[in-house]
């Protein structure tokens, strides 16, 4: 209980985080959480995990998809995102997107000890997912990648220019570099203006310090990527101009799992999940069926 007198914690638009559903992570910010929980006895628990400048809203869709299929799904709003608390879009340290990840899935397997659990991760959050089941190797039966962060855009992540990004991140971190540019995300228009439009969605320009810990992902990644052994999908468009293919096509061939399957969509964006609506209810189809398939059959004392 807060101390007596003590002004409620507010998200960033306003609302006292006692009417929200949150959890409060370990350097003391209050994270906003979403719960798709589906009427009967859930199978099995699905995290998913937003990317860079996003929030969890938009992944609704695919939450009542899974719903449907009786998972009881939940998520955050990553630290400085959306209407959880923290600088918005920075972070003093990857890491603690995935401690809070493993705070929240921690939460949940304890009011769920016997479920499976799924990550699904986009973009950032594909790292975020990578990471964390690097980190508990024997905790997930899958994880669902879609276009997710593993390597740099070799465009954007020349040699000069990262030489750059670190001198610059010593002398001036909160320089911003380009933001993201909203019309790369999706062939879908629609979907392109409702990104621009939604108010939860960080629109500002990316900090060098962000992007010095994104690149420091990615470093840790590569080095993970050979001792990759859990079942994973990777779904990405291989017209992807912020999270380059190459990544998703390395980590396929160089992890040593015996469970891995790679689908590259044709002219495919970068959100897949919200791309052209055949290419979004693809990737619903391929994300839905593959975790179901993943689901163990129920043991023999379970099932008596
Ligand atoms: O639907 C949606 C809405 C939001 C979007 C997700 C965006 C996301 O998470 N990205 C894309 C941009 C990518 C930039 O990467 C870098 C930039 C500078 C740098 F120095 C090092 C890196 Cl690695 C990071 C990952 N998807």
């Amino acid at each position: 209980m807060p101390e007596p007198g003590a002004a409620p914690r507010r998200s960033p638009q306003g609302v006292p985080y006692s009417d929200l559903p949150h959890i409060v992570n370990a350097d003391g910010l209050h994270l906003f959480c979403r719960y798709w929980e589906p009427t009967g006895q859930p199978r099995a628990l699905v995290f998913i995990a937003h990317g860079a400048g996003e929030h969890c809203g938009p992944y609704d869709e695919m939450a009542q998809r899974l719903k449907e299929l009786s998972l009881l799904v939940f998520a955050h709003d990553h630290v400085g995102h959306g209407q959880s608390e923290g600088d918005r879009m920075n972070i003093k340290d990857f890491q603690i997107y995935i401690r809070d990840s493993l705070q929240h899935i921690d939460l949940m397997k304890s009011r769920h000890p016997d479920l499976p659990v799924f990550i699904v991760g986009h973009s950032m959050g594909g790292a975020i997912s990578i990471l964390t089941a690097c980190e508990r190797p024997g905790d997930f039966v899958g994880v669902v990648l879609i276009a997710p962060l593993v390597q740099m855009n070799p465009e954007s992540a020349t040699p000069f220019k990262v030489f750059m990004a670190k001198l610059l991140n010593h002398m001036l971190p909160s320089l911003t570099m380009g933001s993201i540019e909203s019309k790369w995300l999706s062939r879908d228009k629609r979907q392109v203006e409702a990104y621009d439009a939604d108010e939860l969605n960080y629109h500002g320009g990316m900090r060098v310090s962000f992007g010095m810990q994104l690149m420091a992902a990615v470093e840790r990644m590569q080095r993970e990527i050979p001792s990759i052994s859990w079942p994973f999908l990777l779904l990405h468009g291989d017209a992807d101009k912020l999270c380059d293919i190459r990544g998703s096509r390395m980590m396929y061939d160089n992890s040593p799992s015996t469970d891995k399957k790679i689908k590259i969509y044709e002219g495919g964006y970068h959100a897949l999940h919200h791309d052209l609506p055949e290419v979004a209810e693809s990737v619903l189809k391929e994300l839905t069926t593959w975790i179901t398939e993943h689901i163990p059959a129920a043991t023999s004392q379970e099932a008596q």
